[in-house]
């Protein structure tokens, strides 16, 4: 692996070794076609489960000094010249050299921290040896996880990959429309997106394209592991705010986005919490904890013992339930309060007591 000099400083002292592999191979490279080499399902997957971990050949800066290439090239050891040259250039003598192309055509997007002194950037480009035979589909049924401590990347399923199917993760943002993302690949890496979410009548990718702008949509919304923010500023009802993750949920299944399974699944339970709805929180805490055993064991730990206990071990337990009973009683009653009578006052405080949260919660954003 050889580093620029730059992004040697942002290497941690001690490198991990890398986490295993799968105990029983998981893909294998092979011919895919119009596309070059891809990669390819051994054996069923699960999902949530790991398909490979591999290391980088090369890292670069996102954004690297002009001539950086022509150096870099050369001091190379030729195990890693090999390697680089043996992967696809998808750009044209007109753009760049060819290992400048090499580089950009197979590069994942990686995050170290920021280094000081000449280069503040912290993105870098990653070249790996396997991963990168990974071919695009504008699906997420993979999700890669890179880990700073090993230096190393790991794949995972993000739903049942069945064997002999073709391996693929993502190289866009596949939320943007077709004629985007059909636009953003021929330029970058020189294809034509022919992937099951594009090849289809226009109505359809129309359809597709509303489909990921609702998902976008949705995920620039604050989340709900923000819980003030729902309970101050988000005046949608409860009944409203759980119909629309649930939504979001079918219209990522829909569109073969299984990588935001676990983050829409996440929300719904955390929802469940706020509102402080034990029977339907365990149900889907349950499902978060299925959805990132394998690569988020931490995350399905804490669903777990959430699950298990939720009223004690959750500590915003019924926190918008809360907020909300309280923020009704202040600013619904409260003006009044201090022009009414002794009686009316009265009257209203009874009622708001009796108020039940779900109900606090309609009357107010109704
Ligand atoms: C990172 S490489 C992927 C591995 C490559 N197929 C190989 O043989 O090494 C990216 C290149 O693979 C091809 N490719 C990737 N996904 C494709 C797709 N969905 N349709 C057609 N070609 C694709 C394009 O030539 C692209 O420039």
């Amino acid at each position: 692996m050889l580093l620029d000099a730059s992004i040697i400083s942002l290497l941690p002292k001690h490198l991990n070794p890398p986490p295993p592999g799968p105990a029983t191979p998981a893909f294998i490279i092979a011919d895919a076609g119009s596309k070059g080499a891809g990669l390819f399902a051994l054996r069923d997957i699960p999902a949530g489960a790991l398909i490979l971990v591999d290391q980088p050949i090369l890292v670069v800066p996102a954004i690297a000094p002009t001539g950086a290439y022509d150096v870099l090239l050369p001091r190379l050891p030729k195990t890693s010249r090999d390697a680089l040259f043996a992967l696809t250039n998808a750009k044209s003598a007109s753009e760049c050299g060819i290992f400048e192309g090499v580089v950009w055509t197979n590069a994942s997007q990686i995050d170290l921290p920021a280094s000081t002194g000449d280069s503040n950037v912290s993105e870098y480009g990653a070249v790996f040896p396997v991963l990168s035979r990974a071919n695009h589909s504008c699906s997420l049924s993979t999700t890669l996880k890179w880990d700073p401590g090993s230096f190393s990347a790991a794949l995972y399923a993000q739903r049942t990959l069945r064997a002999g199917e073709e391996i693929h993760h993502p190289y866009i943002d596949v939320l943007a429309p077709r004629a985007v993302r059909r636009v953003q690949l021929a330029d970058r890496y020189n294809f034509h997106c022919a992937c099951p979410h594009c090849d289809v009548p226009d109505a359809t990718a129309a359809a597709s394209d509303a489909a990921r702008a609702e998902l976008h949509t949705w995920l620039s919304r604050p989340s709900f592991q923000l819980p003030c923010y729902w309970s101050h500023w988000d005046l949608r009802r409860a009944d409203d705010a759980d119909a629309a993750n649930l939504r979001a949920l079918a219209l990522a299944g829909q569109e073969g986005l299984d990588a935001l399974r676990v983050m829409l699944t996440e929300e719904i339970a955390l929802g469940c919490a706020l509102l402080g709805d034990e029977a339907r929180f365990c149900v889907w805490a349950a499902q978060v904890a299925e959805l990132c055993e394998g690569y988020d064991p931490v995350r399905a730990t804490e669903f777990r013992a959430w699950e298990a206990s939720p009223q004690t071990t959750f500590r915003l337990w019924g926190w918008r339930a809360k907020q909300r009973l309280r923020r009704f009683r202040v600013e619904a009653y409260g003006p009044w309060a201090k022009r009414a009578s002794y009686y009316f006052t009265h009257f209203a405080t009874k009622c708001s007591v009796r108020l039940s949260a779900r109900s606090v919660d309609s009357v107010f954003t109704s």
